[in-house]
């Protein structure tokens, strides 16, 4: 379970995020959703202690993000490339974070075999280093070593954006497959609606800093986001 209390994060006395509750039970997948700038990055940057809230905490599991690295060892992400070692080869960064998460090479290397088709040849065995890799490509290999060790907790921001269409598919089929056959809580941000409402059964809004929505999802969740996010065009 994450909680948030009273959370907020302010830029020059600007907030940008303000969540005065929030709980996030184990084993959900849970989708962020907001047009640009509402506050997705801030808030999974503050899950992740990569920013100091202005005011409140971030409980995960009971320990106090900001307070403790304990979440470290059941908590894992993928944000952008800056997560990457990009003078390792994939294999080497694999081999690496699963040293970190207590999974030898063999281990490695049996869990890899699962991504055969998400790689489609381009990831292991090509000698690359992880800079030269494509944007996909990179995206690819930072989700595939979020999911090393069997984490309880994985946040993903935006994890479909520069991927192609096929990858995306195959991505949407292994987060809703990890979402229903294991109890790993899923965070994941994005600002496909399809993407979000075929993957997460709770979708949250937000809207500069703010929750605004907060649903399960349903037959009828697309169709009420799609309404939601035309609303300013409507009201022109
Ligand atoms: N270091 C910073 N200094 C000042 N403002 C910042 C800083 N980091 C983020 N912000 C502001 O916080 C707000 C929220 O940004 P954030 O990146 O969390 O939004 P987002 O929902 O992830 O947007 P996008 O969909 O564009 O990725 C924005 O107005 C952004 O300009």
């Amino acid at each position: 379970m994450i909680t948030v209390t009273n959370l907020s994060k302010a830029y020059r006395g600007a907030k940008v995020l303000d969540i005065e509750h929030l709980e996030i039970p184990q084993g959900q997948s849970f989708g962020l959703l907001g047009n640009n700038g509402a506050g997705k990055t801030t808030f999974f940057s503050l899950l992740l202690d990569l920013i100091q809230p202005t005011t409140g905490s971030i409980f995960n599991k009971d320990v106090t993000v900001s307070e403790s690295e304990e979440w470290k060892t059941f908590t894992s992400s993928f944000i952008d490339e800056s997560f990457l070692i990009g003078y390792l080869t994939p294999e080497e960064y694999f081999y690496f974070i699963g040293e970190l998460r207590n999974r030898n090479k063999a281990d490695i290397d049996s869990f890899l075999e699962q991504f055969n088709d998400l790689f489609n040849g381009e990831i292991l065995g090509r000698n690359k280093y992880l800079r030269d890799l494509s944007k996909g490509n990179q995206k690819k290999a930072g989700i595939v070593a979020a999911l090393i060790g069997d984490p309880e907790i994985v946040i993903l921001d935006e994890p479909f954006a520069n991927l192609d269409p096929t990858t995306q598919i195959r991505l949407k089929k292994l987060l809703k497959d990890i979402s229903v056959n294991t109890q790993t809580t899923i965070l994941i941000s994005s600002h496909d609606l399809i993407h979000v409402t075929e993957v997460c059964e709770r979708i949250v809004v937000l809207d500069k800093g703010v929750v605004v929505r907060d649903t399960q999802t349903s037959a009828a969740t697309l169709r009420e986001l799609e309404e939601y996010f035309s609303r300013e065009i409507a009201e022109g």
